[in-house]
């Protein structure tokens, strides 16, 4: 029977009682014909949001509030009521239930998976005798670790691999796929490649979907209008376990770009400007969207290289409306829907996708597209951006004592004196390829600019597309052939040089031209130096031989030289290793959920702003399949002599009380960076529990809290008193209860911390088991969307075949 059991009791997402929950509730007691109908008079009579509509027991009501939702959305609904953002909608769309505080539980459309953040995950799920929930929502692959060496010789991984820590977590990802049944594409399959790249390019991610990761790159998936961010290796194990996520609700904020790119202007010299901009802090806590005229004009791959970059400017997220470009892109890939009935309602879908004229955002900021020439960073920070025309900073006019540090410390790094003109700063190497910039267009712009021209004699350059297929349609299109009679290195598929763990590095002291999107200290090799750049600019830096807009090209009179690539294949550091085995003797099996109530002792001050996650834990420690034993190797670059692996003695941790400090009290944006929870697992296990910051990137800070961690955030003034008190030397107490920190001088230091998480870290919860016993609503969940949303349903690679392309991904240019 229509309407029984409901109950006008429905939260909203913010935890308050749904105002509109009577209005649904007669709509669904009038129990009118269809509930399409129902649906209809609901609408008509306020508007009504999907989400708030999913009761157990009313299956009618939840029908018609679903459909409700679309009427709403296309603007059927009562005007001016309940205006919402892109961001909103998809966010409401996925609620299956909401506490009290606000926390959402939210339904994951598409989960990717790569070898560095899964191993632990999976063995967290064998432990608790747990199946992946959905693989059929679940597509993995190999790219971080991977060589890209040819393959032309490749039988296994086991004899492919040559560095042992690589190899064995490329073999545990192996092991694992086979184990709990998830689509695998490995280093044999011409579908391999990096994640962000493969799963746009086989149909993977779709507009509307809730796309996740454990990858702070995963914003690149916004560029389709699904809701796509990265997640720690806990919450990895939380959606295999359950196909869901406990999420509080972002901020809202709208960059908007408007007007036409100048000729030699790309995507990414935009997202890079944008940054610029906003600061690598400017987007924390908020989901962006990017809209504008020159965004609608990108096309779908330009608009995934600047959604990419959306975590280097502290969004996890970043969204564009999707549109005729997006659907065209999507035709006829393997995973898209269909062409026929099933594309029609998923299109009818998406078309409703978008923000709400008069929407609310927190921040916005516009940009004009014709302010942004070709862009590049000076520094170690995504922010420190300016255009080629432009020079380094100087950190003698800087007013703020701490950005002046923070430039010196940068330029020291770089090896650059201030107010140096960007243009004809000599490069070492040039890297095309990673998440951002290994795309088919991108190596076709590589291509354009490097065409009858020869890469420097003092350059190395290396191409890496971003997966098989790319590489497949760049050779049919002879693209390889003009690059590599450019002198370019045309490698295989993988991360490559954007990370460094594999052999593809820099050497100490090298600097590169690099269409990647991290330029942290170290990133792409002990002591190398990084620019970010657009692949035009990186193709022009190769030929030119130092960093040149590619506005104006240098003639192609130079001499080629190719480095023979065994120059990357270094062999591991001396220090390194003694590190590395001592994580080895240290690392053990999973680590329960540890309590979290007072601690108390002498605090280390960390006057660093942006201390990102490589300079937590670097790339070559993140080869473990387990979670323990990384304290030897927290805070490796600052913590030891990379000469000598001794400790540094200057470095707070090695000295003296400070040593046993279960607290630290740092500098801006903590956490900043990748998504790896190796930087809290690292810390933890350093024996550091809390971290006192004026704010900290969203990735690392949820991180902390799925390892019984404390993040606080405070004013700046605060932590600037916190500081002097680690540095008299006396204690520190921390009292999570009472949520104050108690100063040596008796003063109590008030602190806000989310309930939810307060409550499971003084009870040593796990999220897991918490959500496992919604169990009845997040099926109730998976009926209504099987009705509504069947494209959202993987369809896998079980019974398809690669032959079951209707077209190449890729269309000719
Ligand atoms: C290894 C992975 C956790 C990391 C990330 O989250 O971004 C990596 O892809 C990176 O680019 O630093
Ligand atoms: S940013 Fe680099 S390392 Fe991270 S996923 Fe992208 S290509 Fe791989």
């Amino acid at each position: 029977m229509r309407g029984k059991g409901c109950v006008p009791t429905t939260t909203t997402a913010t935890g308050r009682a749904c105002p509109r929950a009577a209005t649904r509730a007669r709509a669904c007691a009038k129990g009118k014909g269809s509930p399409a109908a129902a649906a209809k008079a609901a609408a008509s009579s306020g508007g009504l949001r999907a989400q708030a509509a999913v009761v157990p027991g009313c299956r009618a009501q939840q029908v018609a509030c679903k459909v409700a939702y679309h009427l709403e959305a296309q603007g059927e609904s009562d005007p001016g009521q309940g205006l919402r953002t892109l961001y909103d909608k998809i966010f409401e769309d996925h609620t299956i239930d909401t506490s009290e505080d606000g926390t959402a539980l939210l339904f994951v459309d598409r989960h990717l998976v790569h070898e560095v953040t899964s191993p632990q995950a999976f063995e967290g799920l064998r432990n608790a005798g747990r199946p992946v929930r959905r693989t059929d929502c679940t597509l993995a692959t190999v790219d971080h670790n991977v060589p890209t060496t040819d393959r032309a010789t490749f039988d296994t991984v086991e004899n492919f691999i040559q560095e042992t820590d690589s190899r064995t977590q490329v073999m545990a990802l192996e092991e694992n796929v086979k184990e709990f049944g998830v689509t695998y594409f490995g280093m044999e399959d011409t579908r391999q490649g990096i994640v962000h790249v493969i799963g746009p390019e086989q149909g993977f991610t779709l507009p509307g979907a809730i796309c996740v990761c454990g990858d702070s790159h995963t914003a690149t998936h916004g560029a389709f209008g699904a809701l796509a961010f990265g997640i720690g290796t806990s919450e990895v194990e939380h959606v295999m376990a359950t196909q869901t996520l406990l999420q509080k609700k972002s901020m809202n904020m709208k960059v908007q770009i408007d007007g036409k790119l100048q000729p030699g202007v790309v995507s990414k010299d935009v997202v890079l400007h944008v940054i610029g901009v906003i600061g690598t802090a400017g987007g924390n806590g908020c989901c962006i969207e990017f809209c504008g005229s020159t965004v609608r004009d990108m096309s779908m791959e330009a608009r995934m290289a600047m959604s990419n970059m959306a975590i280097e400017g502290g969004a996890r997220a970043g969204l564009v409306a999707p549109d005729e470009t997006t659907f065209e892109y999507l035709q006829g890939r393997p995973l898209s829907p269909a062409m026929g009935p099933d594309w029609d309602k998923a299109e009818a879908y998406w078309r409703t996708l978008r923000t709400d004229e008069g929407a609310k955002f927190d921040k916005e900021v516009y940009i004009n597209a014709e302010d942004i020439a070709p862009t590049l960073t000076w520094g170690t920070s995504p922010q420190d951006t300016t255009n080629i025309m432009g020079k380094t900073p100087d950190p003698a006019k800087q007013e703020d004592p701490q950005r002046a540090a923070g430039i010196e410390r940068a330029l020291n790094y770089m090896g650059l004196e201030p107010d140096t003109p960007l243009e004809g700063i000599p490069v070492d190497k040039v890297f095309i390829g990673s998440c951002t910039n290994a795309r088919i267009e991108d190596v076709r712009l590589a291509a354009l600019v490097a065409k009858g021209r020869k890469v420097a004699a003092n350059v190395y350059a290396m191409v890496v597309p971003g997966s098989g297929l790319v590489k497949q349609q760049a050779e049919a299109e002879g693209l390889d052939q003009i690059l590599k009679e450019a002198g370019f290195d045309w490698r295989e598929p993988g991360c490559s040089m954007c990370l460094a763990m594999n052999p593809d590095k820099l050497l100490p002291g090298e600097r590169c031209a690099s269409t990647s999107n991290r330029n942290f200290e170290g990133r792409q090799g002990a002591g190398g130096r990084t620019h970010l750049v657009s692949p035009a600019m990186a193709a022009a830096a190769a030929v030119a031989g130092h960093l040149t807009d590619v506005r104006k090209l240098l003639p192609d009179s130079m001499d080629m030289s190719v480095l023979d690539s065994k120059e990357f294949l270094l062999p591991v550091a001396p220090a390194e290793r003694a590190v590395k085995e001592k994580v080895a003797e240290r690392a053990g099996g999973g680590v329960g959920m540890p309590k979290f109530t007072t601690l108390k002792g002498i605090g280390a001050k960390l006057d660093i702003q942006n201390i990102d996650t490589d300079m937590i834990i670097p790339k070559q420690f993140l080869k473990t399949i387990k979670r323990s034993g990384l304290g030897v190797s927290a805070f490796y670059e600052l913590r030891y002599d990379p000469e000598t692996g001794e400790e540094n003695p200057d470095f707070i941790l090695n000295n003296g009380a400070w040593r046993d400090s279960k607290i630290i009290v740092a500098g801006d944006n903590f956490g900043c960076g990748s998504s790896r929870e190796h930087a809290p697992w690292a810390i933890n296990d350093f024996g550091v529990r809390c971290i006192i910051s004026t704010s900290f990137s969203d990735i690392f800070f949820n991180n902390c809290f799925k390892n019984g961690m404390l993040p606080i955030v405070l004013e700046n003034d605060v932590v600037r008193e916190l500081m002097a008190d680690c540095d008299s030397g006396e204690d520190l107490e921390v009292d999570l209860p009472n949520q104050v920190i108690r100063r040596p001088n008796g003063q109590e230091v008030p602190f806000p911390v989310d309930p939810f998480r307060k409550n499971c870290l003084v009870n040593g919860l796990d999220d897991i088991g918490l959500t496992l016993q919604k169990e009845d609503k997040i099926a109730a969940f998976e009926r209504i969307r099987d009705e509504y949303y069947p494209f959202f349903n993987g369809i896998g690679y079980s019974h398809l075949e690669t032959s079951h392309f209707d077209k190449s991904p890729y269309s000719p240019v």
